[in-house]
């Protein structure tokens, strides 16, 4: 297994030092760690399709080891099977299941969508947030799943289509002119933007550094703004919206959400939601609420993420 000191070696110096600048030693290491962890393979029930302790019965009938998620039911951390493992059972095969790390059931939670809704995802494939967020609405209300990339965007259409999620209407544009067209309309917003993916970053898989650079998370916190202003504008006063990233610095994260608070109506509010593994993000220098957002550290179960909840107020 690669030792930090390797993880140390094998990333960008530009990458390291941007994480001591932003965290203290321990934490870093703890990251550097998680960069080297083998993930466990977790999945949530699709509800739509099946439930949890019909699942757990099976995975028990074929000696699946698990266990169970304390801040969400419909979920699970497997201990002695692969993702591969599992993608060659009917219960995948057939939606029943979808495979998704655990910090990514997150924001869907965080945003509690309620049936009847409408309900805006800006940055929808593979789908993963958007599939949850319809079982969380027992199919009924209306969501909205934009992608800009037409692949990623048959993927999505693809995964809502196995998942039998039937009130996703999928469109292919770009995030930031979403706004323009679509005003006060949406009751929540999910806004799980493109980043530099500091969160997903696995030592032994050399793509998943490959992109990273300081020049591309100035680029990123400058598009992240651009989607921010567009969310905004299609969410109706007082709703909901969730702004989640799967990297670590602050530029895409805290510093979003503190131009935010400077430029709109809004107010960031708890998540109370309560783990070991979330720690709140930073507000030293910034306005104090955006210590209510979380940032999970990458590790064997999670993802590295940044979630934050805000409410549009009423003009
Ligand atoms: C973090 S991923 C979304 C993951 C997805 N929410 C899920 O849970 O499965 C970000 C997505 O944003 C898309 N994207 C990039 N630029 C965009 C833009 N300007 N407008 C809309 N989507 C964009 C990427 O192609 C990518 O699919």
């Amino acid at each position: 297994m690669t030792s930090i000191k390797d993880a140390r070696r094998r990333l960008p110096q530009e990458l390291i030092d941007s994480l001591y600048d932003t965290f203290t030693e321990p934490i870093v290491d703890k990251i550097l760690y998680g960069y080297c962890d083998e993930k466990y393979t977790t999945l949530r029930v699709n509800t739509l399709k099946y439930d949890i302790h019909s699942l757990m019965n099976y995975f028990k009938q074929i000696n699946i080891k698990f266990e169970r998620v304390s801040w969400y039911n419909d979920a699970l951390i497997l201990k002695n099977a692969k993702e591969k493992d599992i993608q060659k059972l009917d219960i995948y095969k057939n939606g029943y299941i979808y495979l998704q790390n655990l910090s990514s059931m997150i924001p869907p939670i965080v945003l509690e969508p309620k049936e009847g809704e409408k309900v805006l995802d800006v940055a929808a494939a593979p789908g993963s947030k958007t599939t949850q967020i319809a079982s969380m609405m027992k199919n009924t209300g209306y969501i909205l799943a934009n992608e800009v990339d037409h692949i990623r965007a048959e993927r999505l259409r693809h995964n809502i289509q196995l998942q039998g999620a039937n009130i996703i209407e999928v469109r292919e544009s770009r995030g930031e002119i979403l706004g323009d067209e679509i005003k006060d309309y949406f009751d929540k917003v999910l806004l799980d933007v493109p980043c530099s993916g500091e969160g997903i970053i696995t030592i032994d898989n050399p793509k998943s550094i490959r992109g990273w650079s300081l020049k591309e998370v100035e680029k990123l916190s400058k598009l992240q703004k651009k989607l921010f202003e567009s969310a905004y504008k299609a969410l109706k006063p007082n709703g909901i919206m969730v702004y989640s990233t799967c990297t670590l610095n602050k530029k895409e994260n805290e510093l979003v959400i503190d131009w935010a608070i400077n430029n709109f109506k809004i107010k960031i509010l708890d998540l109370n939601l309560k783990s070991n593994s979330f720690i709140n993000a930073f507000s030293d220098g910034l306005h104090k609420d955006i210590k209510k957002a979380i940032r999970v550290l990458p590790s064997k179960e999670y993802e590295g993420f940044f979630v934050c909840k805000i409410q549009k107020l009423a003009p």
